[in-house]
């Protein structure tokens, strides 16, 4: 049930961005929208690390065992899969992104757009030919394999209705064309795995990474979970819904510009064997990840691809199991 809320005293706040540091004396973001939803993004990663509702309920799932430091990469919130998903490829699994440190963009090139009611952090991680020795130091052998000139910027955003909004650029500043593979390996917070349900990916086809990543069809039912799930969801739709039964909650995501959809659960046996995820913790999380896999990007020299994801949250109108288009629209806002 969405808490009443006084639009005066609202409309007196100001969204708010402050910078600050984590127990490892790590940067941090903290962006607050009028409402009292909050979000927070940490530099190691360039990883949303917590999205909170106006009561102060964490929405996206955060292991009580992640790491907050190098070289393993956070384990929740929105890691960055990026320049390569999982094992597809040369390099080290999800690429380097996930487990570099980002930097703030004071002006990012080419500017977006911007407004009052959005709380706002745009971040970038690249490597230029000047910076390329100095991250030839600090990246693994593999990551070496990809080894070009790129800028990637993320704008994180926290909308007038507590959406959560990431905006991805990613742009060729080589003199070579290079080709990459993109993830938001988005983990959600659920009340327990067996209580939700998926719609969207209905009758899609997708490749089953438990199964040597063969083809199947999707049925014609709402995906709902009883064991171990990792599938990559092709041509998925702009809009993918998260319905938690027991918590009458719904996350509506909006994609643009990511073509497939990952879907994963570790469950109990590949749970059990993760240093950084506590034993039952596979119950409270579920991953659905806009991605672009089948069929990698490439970029020729100037070129620059952009993706967007938008997460909003709807209560009880919605676990008769259609989306009810005002609230959805009304909760999404635009993408701006
Ligand atoms: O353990 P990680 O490297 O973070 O990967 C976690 C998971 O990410 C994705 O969802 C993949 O589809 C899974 O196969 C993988 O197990």
């Amino acid at each position: 049930m969405s808490v009443p809320v006084n639009d005066d005293a609202v409309a007196e706040k100001k969204p708010s961005v402050e910078l600050n540091k984590d127990s490892n004396g790590f940067d941090v973001v903290i962006l607050k929208d009028r409402r009292g939803f909050s979000a927070q993004v940490h530099l190691y990663g360039g990883q949303v690390t917590s999205w909170k509702n106006e009561r102060g309920e964490e929405l996206l799932f955060m292991s009580s065992k992640a790491l907050f430091k190098p070289p393993k990469a956070i384990r929740g919130g929105i890691p960055i899969c990026f320049p390569q998903f999982s094992n597809l490829g040369l390099i080290e699994q999800h690429g380097f992104a996930r487990n570099s440190f980002w930097s703030i963009d004071p002006d990012p090139s080419p500017p977006l757009a911007t407004s009052d009611d959005q709380a706002v952090v745009d971040l970038i991680l690249k490597l230029g030919d000047e910076d390329k020795t100095k991250l030839d130091k600090t990246k693994t052998d593999k990551a070496k394999a990809w080894n070009f000139s790129f800028e990637f910027r993320l704008r994180v955003t926290l909308g007038p209705h507590g959406e959560l909004g990431l905006t991805a650029r990613v742009r060729n500043v080589d003199t070579k064309p290079f080709t990459f593979m993109v993830a938001l390996h988005t983990y959600f917070s659920v009340s327990d795995i067996s209580e939700v349900r998926v719609e969207g990916l209905e009758t899609l086809d997708y490749l089953d990474n438990l199964q040597n990543r063969e083809r199947f069809t999707e049925q014609g039912d709402a995906l709902t979970f009883e064991s171990e799930v990792d599938r990559i969801y092709l041509n998925a739709p702009t809009k993918i819904a998260i319905i938690d039964h027991e918590l009458k909650r719904t996350f509506v995501l909006k994609k643009d510009g990511f073509s497939d959809a990952v879907v994963w659960n570790p469950w109990e046996r590949k749970a059990k064997a993760m240093v950084d995820l506590a034993d039952d913790e596979y119950k409270h999380m579920l991953c659905v990840e806009p991605a672009v896999i089948e069929k990698p990007i490439t970029l020729k020299p100037g070129e620059e691809w952009k993706g967007r994801h938008k997460i909003s949250t709807v209560y009880s109108s919605y676990h008769s199991g259609q989306l009810d288009p005002m609230k959805v629209l009304e909760s999404l806002g635009s993408f701006g």
